[in-house]
């Protein structure tokens, strides 16, 4: 048996000879590269040349087309490979500083020897095929992640193997030095991930390729669910496992799945940014990541969608009649009787709109519905709105022949340029017609089509139904439950219209409406999409949840949530969210996991945090030591400042970030009035995407699935967190801090931390005079 240290020379110097082969290898591809690159440019070039060449002659033109159609192709295709290389060489430069951090030794039978893998974040096969280094994500690494040692188990494509796990070594590699080496029975030892999570924290989030955990490997390999719900305590690595995951799901379907297919719904644009390069880091492209509101704006163009944080700013002290609005529309049943709403409509009852052109009714409401009531009743909402469309169509095409002869047309012929000319012809050449006549008739009608376009393009986007009124329609015909008084639920209709007059609309009118539109006119919906990610879930509503299902009818979900963090509604049992989301969502193969070790923070400040809530006991912390939470009190707003001030330079010596976290906005920006005058503070915004260093201030829910080396909670006292109302908000921003955590209160503190464990915090008290 050799001793450690022998052991770690021997890993040392396999690490030297991967790394050499690393770089071999490199610096071929680096040559590749170089001439794929001089390739691109020269095709791309000529591209360019041939592009500008003179297609005045229609001849000329149409093979100039055809050649630059071929053109176009290749220089995609260059660029293809030469994005590929690209990624290679980035891949080649991350083994080379560190080309694995695990080992697995398997024995498939006594009688043959033990083999050795070696896991990295790729695989790298030398000129003899043998795998210096397996992928993470290959079947056989799961037994890095999953097993303890003994007889384990792997999935393949050709059904499930068993071996024997003899070893199971984990490394650090810097720099091709191996700074930590560690054999470890567990799943992934802890010595690693102690390291990992020691550091401090930079502007990205880091992947977890190296640490990751038993059931967070659950969530990354789960191929099988059509709806995987992951429900989570803060810190628990729920972001971080759909990140590798979507790096897991990106490898194995590599020739069906495009990293574009897949979408991320995230809480904000900072968190948008703070997790774009995680991705990149397992030499994959990121998928795509859109806000709520973000979608929601792209859908309703041309009206102003109130945003979740917009509202929560407004409306802070809902009522219990507007509780009770809110509660129905943002219910799964609400979504239902939108859809029976508009597969029970009968023709006559489609609020249509006169189609204007220039001012006058070019096809009139009248016109419209009487197409509709001609159409069989049976027709589903979108064939029966095809078919409306198509016969508008026709009957443009009608108008446009007839016009094509008007006398305003043969004028414009006349004194049209040879160019012009050349151009209405498109694709057509002189010799295709029968005569001069024909000739003409085709111009006359290329000119009012060009002219009529707006008519056609307000057709085909189907702008004749107005969308609006029929919603309107709809909110006044609706099963009302008995909570809701008739004279609040008209004050309610005549909200959603006096909004739309201003051109605004309220969050939650935006998916039924959606919904409406879609169902009735068959649009909305991207079939291409086929995984969406879901992440802080519990700030949407069921309603919202469900529109997006719709709008991507053939992606697989992964909702992530934790809602303890719920900022703007109840607490809901993991359980009995999943048995809700599998009835509304409408799946077979739905799948639970829960997370309840948090990684993130100090033990001392998970174990506040978690004091804090009601059942916060089945959160683990992870052993990490640290300070305790330090609750600062202090009378007065002059005081506090001053309290505040000392805090910030104090955490400053020790890190580079410290986030001051409020209650809203208002104070987010009365703090950062006082802050700026004395320290470098960046007040940030909802429209931010890049997070400095130094010091920051900001509302809560801008800081949601962020993390900051230190927090100061701003004024948590009595009168701003009163009652259980506020826990969502208290331990979201507890749960945010990773080493250092500051709670300041201007007077007495808040009822929820007065009655912790006092062992729990360290207390600084002003002694009042
Ligand atoms: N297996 C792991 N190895 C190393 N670090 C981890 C692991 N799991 C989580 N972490 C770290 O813990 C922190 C929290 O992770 P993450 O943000 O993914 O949690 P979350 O559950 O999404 O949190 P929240 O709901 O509070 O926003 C991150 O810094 C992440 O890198």
């Amino acid at each position: 048996m050799p001793t450690p240290n022998q052991a770690q020379q021997q890993e040392q110097q396999r690490v030297d000879t991967v790394i050499k082969q690393v770089k071999a290898r490199a610096k071929q591809t680096d040559q590749l590269l170089d001439k794929a690159h001089r390739e691109t440019d020269v095709i791309q070039k000529n591209y360019g040349d041939n592009n500008s060449v003179n297609t005045f002659e229609v001849d000329d033109r149409i093979e100039t087309n055809a050649e630059l159609q071929q053109q176009k192709q290749m220089v995609e295709r260059a660029v293809e490979s030469e994005s590929i290389l690209t990624r290679q060489v980035g891949v080649l430069k991350d083994l080379s500083n560190s080309p694995y951090f695990g080992r697995i030794d398997i024995q498939d039978s006594p009688d043959e020897d033990a083999e050795q893998l070696y896991i990295g974040t790729a695989s790298f096969v030398d000129e003899h095929q043998n795998f210096l280094v397996y992928d993470w994500r290959a079947p056989i690494s799961s037994v890095y992640y999953n097993g303890t040692l003994g007889e384990v188990q792997y999935q393949t494509p050709a059904g499930q193997q068993t071996t024997e796990l003899t070893k199971k070594r984990q490394f650090q590699i810097d720099h091709g030095q191996i700074k930590n080496m560690f054999d470890t029975n567990e799943t992934v030892g802890d010595e690693i991930l102690q390291a990992v999570l020691g550091e401090q924290n930079d502007a990205y989030m880091q992947n977890i390729v190296a640490t990751i955990q038993k059931e967070q490997n659950d969530i990354i390999r789960d191929t099988y669910s059509d709806l995987l719900v992951v429900q989570g305590v803060a810190g628990s690595g729920k972001t971080s496992a759909i990140l590798q995951r979507i790096a897991f799901l990106l490898y194995h379907s590599r020739a069906s799945l495009e990293a574009d297919q897949m979408v991320l719904f995230s809480p904000n644009r900072l968190f948008s940014h703070y997790i774009s390069d995680v991705l990149p880091s397992l030499g994959e492209r990121n998928m795509r990541q859109v806000t709520l509101a973000e979608f929601l704006s792209a859908r309703f163009q041309g009206l102003s969608v109130q945003s979740l944080f917009d509202r929560y700013e407004v409306d802070q002290q809902a009522d219990a009649t507007n509780a009770a609005v809110r509660d129905f529309q943002e219910s799964a049943a609400f979504m239902t009787q939108v859809d029976r709403y508009c597969h029970q409509l009968p023709a006559n009852a489609l609020r249509f709109t006169d189609i204007v052109f220039n001012g006058d009714v070019f096809f009139t409401r009248a016109e419209i519905t009487a197409i509709a009531a001609s159409l069989p009743a049976a027709m589903q909402p979108a064939d029966r709105f095809l078919a409306i469309k198509n016969t508008l169509i026709k009957r443009l095409k009608r108008r446009i022949d007839q016009e094509a002869q008007a006398d305003w047309v043969n004028e414009q012929i006349d004194q049209m340029s040879d160019e012009t000319y050349h151009d209405l012809l498109g694709d057509k050449r002189r010799g295709d017609f029968q005569s001069l006549d024909d000739e003409v008739f085709y111009i006359g009608k290329q000119i009012v089509t060009k002219r009529l376009r707006q008519v056609y393009d307000a057709i085909y986007n189907g702008y004749f139904l107005d969308t609006y009124e029929q919603y309107n329609d709809f909110l006044g015909q609706i099963d009302r439950p008995e909570t809701i008084a008739p004279a609040t639920w008209r004050q309610r209709c005549q909200q959603f219209q006096a909004g739309i007059e201003y051109h605004r609309i309220a969050l939650i009118d935006c998916a039924p409406l959606l919904l409406l539109r879609d169902i009735l006119t068959g649009s909305g919906e991207n079939r291409r999409m086929q995984y969406i990610f879901v992440d802080e879930m519990q700030d949407y509503s069921l309603a919202q949840l469900l529109y997006i299902k719709h709008a991507f009818p053939l992606a697989k979900f992964t909702l992530l949530g934790d809602s303890e963090q719920a900022l703007f509604k109840d607490i809901e049992a993991p359980r009995q969210l999943l048995e809700r989301l599998r009835d509304a969502f409408n799946v077979r193969r739905a799948n639970l996991i829960t997370l309840s070790k948090s990684y993130r923070s100090t033990m001392q400040i998970t174990n506040f945090a978690k004091a804090l809530l009601p059942d916060g006991d089945q959160i683990q912390a992870f052993t990490r030591e640290g300070d305790l939470p330090k609750v600062m009190i202090r009378y007065g707003e002059d005081n506090a400042q001053q309290g505040l001030l000392t805090e910030v330079n104090r955490l400053l010596t020790t890190t580079s970030t410290v986030a001051v976290l409020t209650r809203n906005l208002a104070e987010s920006k009365h703090v950062y009035q006082f802050l700026k005058h004395h320290t470098v503070t960046t007040l940030m915004a909802d429209s931010d995407r890049t997070m400095p260093q130094g010091v920051i201030v900001l509302p809560i829910y801008l800081a949601k699935g962020l993390e900051f080396d230190a927090v100061i909670a701003y004024d948590i006292s009595a009168t701003n967190y009163p009652d259980e109302q506020s826990v969502g908000l208290l331990y979201t921003i507890a749960s945010r801090a990773m080493h250092h955590l500051t709670l300041l209160s201007i007077g007495d503190v808040s009822p929820l931390i007065a009655k912790l464990d006092p062992t729990l915090f360290t207390i600084e008290h002003q002694v009042r005079v």
